[in-house]
């Protein structure tokens, strides 16, 4: 709930009766209970309402509707989730991450994954998700995709993956597998969003064959509007049935086209990788899992540590 959602509970001066002022009290009681409980300290000022907006919270997971369920590529849906308040923001810092929970295939119970919103924070009443379904195999991602307008979802967090600043990078490269073009997606925007911010970002976006990319006019879009914001698109099998593959680079990304597309390993730039776990080893070596620890970064390996990358100038989703 914003200071601008309280703002417009209050009616007019003229309209002010004992009954309205009551309306108004437990109108901000509402709104004050509501921080207290998401902020999770006492709620003791208006101020405090003004930062306390988020929809969802790390602690537990929140149902929301699903308010669209759209088909936007080869097996990618984009999810319109509605707040429970419509005047909720989702409350994330970025670049950050949700887990949403689904139901396992094989009926054994539930379990959860990270997705990335691909709306901005400020977006508000709703949040959209944009999930690719590995039907026959997935769990979570089919789950998602096969939601009906009306169905729940459970969603939890947001977490901060990095934190994403004006000017803390001097470059940024991306290496986008699939899906995992939506974490590389959020940092962009917010980057490019930020008045003084001068970052350069190349992205380069892999997929399978070129009726596997999504969100291509966004991204193509986004490249037109901001001389700064580059993106290169990459098929490992391009179709190729009737016409040749003239979008841009084949086959897997390799220390060439890394020279050639990302920035080079200096202090101040950065190369992002989200994608399948052979994208992950290919490039930058696989991130570290423990049993019941967040992931780690895990050691630079792969193509970007043959370059001369160090660790820090990698970051793995
Ligand atoms: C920070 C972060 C953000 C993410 N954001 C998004 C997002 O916004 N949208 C999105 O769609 N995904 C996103 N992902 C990936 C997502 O978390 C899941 O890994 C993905 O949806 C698969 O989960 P699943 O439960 O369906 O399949 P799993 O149970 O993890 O895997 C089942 C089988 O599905 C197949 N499979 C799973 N993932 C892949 C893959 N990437 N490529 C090829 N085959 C695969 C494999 O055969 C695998 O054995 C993100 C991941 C991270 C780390």
């Amino acid at each position: 709930m914003s200071y601008r959602t309280l703002a417009r509970g209050f009616p007019s001066r003229e309209r002010l009766s004992s009954s309205s002022i009551k309306a108004v009290m437990a109108h901000f009681a509402r709104a004050l209970s509501r921080c207290g409980k998401i902020a999770g300290v006492a709620a003791t000022s208006v101020a405090t309402a003004t930062f306390c907006d988020a929809a969802i919270n790390k602690k537990d997971f929140t149902p929301l509707v699903v308010a669209r369920n759209d088909k936007i590529g080869a097996n990618v849906h984009k999810v319109t989730l509605a707040f429970p308040d419509p005047s909720d923001t989702l409350g994330m810092t970025c670049a950050g991450m949700l887990m949403v929970e689904g139901e396992k295939r094989d009926g054994s119970g539930t379990i959860a994954r990270p997705y990335t919103p691909v709306t901005r924070d400020d977006t508000v009443g709703r949040m959209e998700l944009v999930v690719k379904d590995y039907p026959g195999v997935g769990n979570v991602s089919s789950h998602v995709c096969s939601r009906k307008v009306g169905d729940t979802l459970r969603v939890k967090g947001c977490f901060t993956k990095i934190k994403v600043e004006a000017n803390k990078w001097k470059r940024v490269g991306m290496v986008a597998g699939g899906s995992g073009l939506t974490p590389c997606l959020q940092v962009a925007e917010e980057l490019l969003s930020l008045p003084d911010d001068k970052t350069k970002i190349d992205l380069i976006f892999c997929n399978k064959n070129e009726g596997d990319i999504f969100l291509k006019d966004h991204l193509d879009a986004l490249a037109a509007k901001h001389d700064r914001f580059t993106v290169k698109y990459c098929v490992d099998k391009p179709l190729g049935m009737f016409w040749s593959w003239t979008g841009g680079l084949t086959g897997y990304v390799d220390a060439d086209m890394v020279k050639a597309h990302l920035p080079p390993p200096s202090e101040g730039n950065i190369v992002m990788v989200c994608g399948p776990p052979p994208m992950y080893k290919a490039i930058c070596g696989p991130k570290k899992f423990e049993k019941g620890k967040p992931p780690k970064q895990g050691p630079i390996d792969g193509v970007l540590k043959a370059l001369g990358y160090t660790e820090a100038m990698c970051f793995k989703f």
